[in-house]
């Protein structure tokens, strides 16, 4: 699904990113976990095609076909999908036209006829169900006055209406109340199948009691410094980073 070789990123001229190297399968869910600064926002910007970086390094191949030579659009027509850590208000841009407009430029991009506006209210419906999404949020202009939690939401809505192969979820567990973390939890395991993969960035173990990880890695200073089970996670709860900064001798 997602092979990442050697990735080295900059951005504003400084190294963020010195030698990533991450296998993603099919039907995986791998959380990256790590000091703040360590890297991970800006290996999904990287991944999704954010502007502002630059790959200086390495390469990744997704689905069989070489990521950074597509345009950001087309990474999201492939079936990449960010749900942000710092989702964006967009006033005088009503949720409806959003999502009618990115579910309609993927089916063009697939070759598919777009949706009726009955069709598609009718999967808005069926979407918002999934992350128990209030209705009159779906009225509004995108994120606009949502609050921290509605807009963490609001992202595994999309994700749920666009059904990506391969979901980037950074952070979104962060300003989610207990009941809404596993309602958006629960909502990512449900768009789950055999042929899909996740990102978990996280800084807690608390989301991995619902979306259970395979393979949880550590970012550090810009590389995957350790990789190992779900185990880990826990072991990261309990003792935090120092015995890891002491393996690697600093
Ligand atoms: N525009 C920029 N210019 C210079 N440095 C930047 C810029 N943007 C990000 N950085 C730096 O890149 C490093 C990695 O940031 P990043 O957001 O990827 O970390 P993170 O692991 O996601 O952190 P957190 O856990 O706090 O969200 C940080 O030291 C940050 O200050």
């Amino acid at each position: 699904m997602l092979e990442i070789k050697d990735l080295h990123a900059t951005i504003n001229g400084k190294e963020i990113l010195k030698g990533i190297n991450l296998t993603v399968k099919a039907g995986e869910v791998h959380a990256i976990m790590g000091p703040n600064g360590s890297g991970k926002s800006t290996l999904s910007n990287v991944l999704v095609g954010h502007p502002a970086y630059e790959v200086t390094k390495g390469s990744v191949t997704f689905d069989g076909k070489d990521l950074l030579a597509l345009s950001a659009e087309d990474r999201s027509h492939e079936g990449l999908f960010l749900s942000f850590q710092y989702p964006v208000e967009i006033p005088g841009v009503s949720m409806v036209n959003f999502m009618r407009a990115a579910v309609n430029e993927q089916r063009k991009y697939k070759g598919l006829p777009a949706l009726s506006a009955s069709e598609f209210l009718k999967l808005m419906r069926q979407k918002r169900e999934i992350v128990e999404l209030d209705s009159k949020l779906a009225n509004r202009s995108v994120n606009e006055g949502f609050s921290g939690g509605e807009k963490k939401r609001n992202e595994i809505f999309q994700m749920a209406m666009l059904e990506p192969k391969l979901s980037i979820l950074d952070e979104t567990d962060s300003g989610l109340d207990i009941d809404a973390l596993r309602i958006v939890a629960e909502g990512v395991n449900k768009l789950k199948t055999p042929e899909t993969s996740c990102i978990v960035i996280t800084h807690y173990q608390r989301l991995l009691d619902y979306i259970k990880p395979d393979i949880v890695h550590v970012l550090y200073k810009g590389r995957i410094v350790k990789t190992a089970g779900p185990e880990l996670a826990l072991e990261l709860e309990e003792k935090g980073y120092d015995w890891i900064k002491k393996e690697l001798g600093e």
